[in-house]
C-alpha cells in the first residue's frame, strides 16, 4: 500500500488516555471582532492558533486594532493603527460572513477574499439582502473575492437563515453599530445553537439583541460594543474535542478529555446525546469529561441538522457499530469545506463500508471495523481528523492526503494521536 500524493500514514490505536480540547475557533472568531469593535480595550484568554483564528486576528489588525501578547493572554485595543481595503479570511466561512457586514461599518469600499476550499463555496446570499440593506456588493460569480461598498443601515429586513447561520450571526454583531432600529426576520433557521453563541458574546460586550425563538430578532441602532471588565476566557472546542468522544467510545479504554465546559451551550455538545444513544456513559469532574464505552455500541439514529460539523466523525463511529445508523441532515453539509456527504459515501465506500443517501439522511450499514486503505481528505479539516479516528477500526491503518488541512480548526490534532510513522 503507497500513497499516491502527499499523505499522512495513522493508525490510531487504543492506548491514547487523555487529550486536552483546543479552544473554540466559533467563540474565538466571533470575539475578536467584538474586541476590534469597542470603545476600550479587552482582555482576551486562548486564542488558539488554527488558522480560522489567526486570519480574523490579522483581519482586525488590518483594520486597525493592535494586538498586544502577555504569555497566553492577549490585549486588543481597538482602532488604533492603519485600515487596510483589501482582507482575506483564508478559508473561513464564518470570517467570510462575520468580517462582510462589519468592515461595512466602516464605510469604505472593502474587498474579502479566501483561499483554498473557501473559493468554492458560493456567496451569494450577500448579493440577495445586502443591496436593500444600503451595500454595494460585487461577487465573482456567487464565489469570492467580494467587494463591498457603503454603510449598513438599520431597518426592517427578511432573510433566508436556511443556508447558513453564519449570515445571520454576521448581522446581529453588525446591526447594532447602525443609527437604526431593526427587525430582522429570519425564514427557516438553521445551526440555531450558533446564534446563541454569537448572542452571548454579544451579551458580554454590552450588546442586546431580543431572539424572538430564532424567528426574528429585535436590534436597538447607535449601540457600544463595551468590554467585560474581567479577562474573556474561550471555552474548550467541542468540535475538535467529539473527534475524542468517538474515540473514547470505539477504543475499549475510553478516553479522558481536559477543558470543556459541561454547561456551554456550544451546537458541538449534542454530541453527548449520541454517547448516550450508543450505550456509552460520560462522567464529568470540572471542566473534565470522562467518556465511558459500553461493552456493545448499539446503532443510533440523530438529526445533525443543528450541529453540522458532528457528521464526519459520527460516521466514522456508525463504521465502528454493527448495525444500520442513521444521520439526518446532510443538506446542511454540501458548502461546507467539501461536499462532506458525497465525500464521506465515497471516501468510506474504499474502506468496504456501505453508506446510502437518502432524502436529506445517510443510513450508513456499520460492520464494525473497516478495510485500511487510502482516503482523500479533499483538504477538508473534519474529514482527515474523522477518518484519523476511523483508523482505529482498520486492521493496518490509513493513509489520508493534505493531512495538514486540519490546522484550520486544530493544528495540534495529529499531536495528539498516536502516529505509526512506519507502516
Ligand atoms: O457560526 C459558526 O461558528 C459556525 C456555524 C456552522 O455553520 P452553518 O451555520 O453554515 O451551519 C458551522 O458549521 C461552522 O463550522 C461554524
Ligand atoms: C464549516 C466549518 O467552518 P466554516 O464554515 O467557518 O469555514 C467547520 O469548521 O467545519
Amino acid at each position: 500500500m503507497k500513497p499516491r500524493r502527499l499523505s499522512k500514514f495513522i493508525h490510531i490505536n487504543d492506548t491514547i488516555q487523555t487529550v486536552k480540547a483546543p479552544t473554540s475557533k466559533s467563540i474565538g472568531q466571533r470575539v475578536l471582532f467584538a474586541a476590534a469593535l469597542a470603545n476600550t480595550s479587552s482582555k482576551i484568554l486562548g486564542i488558539n492558533q488554527s488558522d480560522d483564528v489567526q486570519n480574523i486576528l490579522k483581519i482586525i489588525t488590518q483594520l486597525g486594532a493592535e494586538i498586544i501578547w502577555e504569555n497566553e493572554q492577549i490585549t486588543i485595543l481597538p482602532k488604533k493603527g492603519k485600515i487596510a481595503y483589501e482582507l482575506s479570511v483564508g478559508e473561513s466561512g464564518l470570517g467570510t460572513r462575520l468580517s462582510v457586514p462589519i468592515v461595512s461599518h466602516f464605510n469604505k469600499n472593502y474587498t474579502i477574499t479566501g483561499t483554498g476550499t473557501l473559493l468554492n463555496r458560493p456567496m451569494h446570499w450577500f448579493k440577495k439582502y445586502l443591496p436593500e440593506m444600503g451595500l454595494k456588493v460585487q461577487l465573482n460569480n456567487n464565489y469570492l473575492p467580494i467587494q463591498v461598498e457603503g454603510k449598513l443601515k438599520g431597518g426592517n429586513y427578511t432573510v433566508d437563515g436556511n443556508l447558513s447561520s453564519q449570515y445571520i450571526s454576521g448581522l446581529l454583531m453588525a446591526l447594532p453599530l447602525c443609527a437604526e432600529d431593526s427587525v430582522l426576520q429570519v425564514e427557516n433557521a438553521v445551526s440555531t445553537p450558533y446564534i446563541d453563541i454569537t448572542i452571548a458574546v454579544l451579551a458580554k460586550y454590552g450588546i442586546s439583541i431580543q431572539n424572538n425563538d430564532y424567528l426574528s430578532y429585535h436590534i436597538k441602532g447607535k449601540q457600544t460594543y463595551t468590554p467585560p471588565l474581567n479577562t474573556f476566557t474561550i471555552e474548550g472546542d467541542f468540535s475538535g474535542a467529539a473527534c475524542w468522544i468517538v474515540y473514547g467510545l470505539l477504543s475499549k479504554n475510553g478516553i479522558t478529555i481536559e477543558n470543556l465546559n459541561p454547561n456551554s451551550t456550544q451546537a458541538d455538545i449534542a454530541i453527548l446525546k449520541v454517547v448516550h444513544l450508543v450505550g456509552g456513559k460520560i462522567k464529568w469532574e470540572n471542566n473534565t469529561l470522562k467518556i465511558i464505552p459500553p461493552e456493545v455500541l448499539k446503532p443510533f439514529e440523530f438529526n445533525a441538522e443543528n450541529c453540522p460539523d458532528l457528521f464526519p466523525v459520527l460516521a466514522s463511529l456508525a463504521a465502528g457499530i454493527q448495525g444500520k445508523s442513521t444521520i439526518f441532515g446532510t443538506e446542511r453539509l454540501r458548502y461546507k469545506e467539501s461536499d462532506r456527504a458525497t465525500v464521506l459515501i465515497e471516501e468510506f465506500a474504499k474502506l468496504g463500508l456501505t453508506i446510502k443517501a437518502g432524502d436529506n439522511v445517510l443510513k450508513i450499514y456499520g460492520e464494525g471495523n473497516l478495510n485500511s486503505g487510502q482516503i482523500n481528505s479533499h483538504k477538508d479539516h473534519r474529514i482527515a481528523m474523522a477518518f484519523a479516528i476511523a483508523s482505529l477500526l482498520t486492521p493496518h491503518g490509513l493513509y489520508i492526503t493534505d493531512p495538514e488541512c486540519v490546522n484550520k480548526s486544530y493544528p495540534n490534532f495529529w499531536e495528539a494521536t498516536i502516529v505509526n510513522l512506519k507502516p
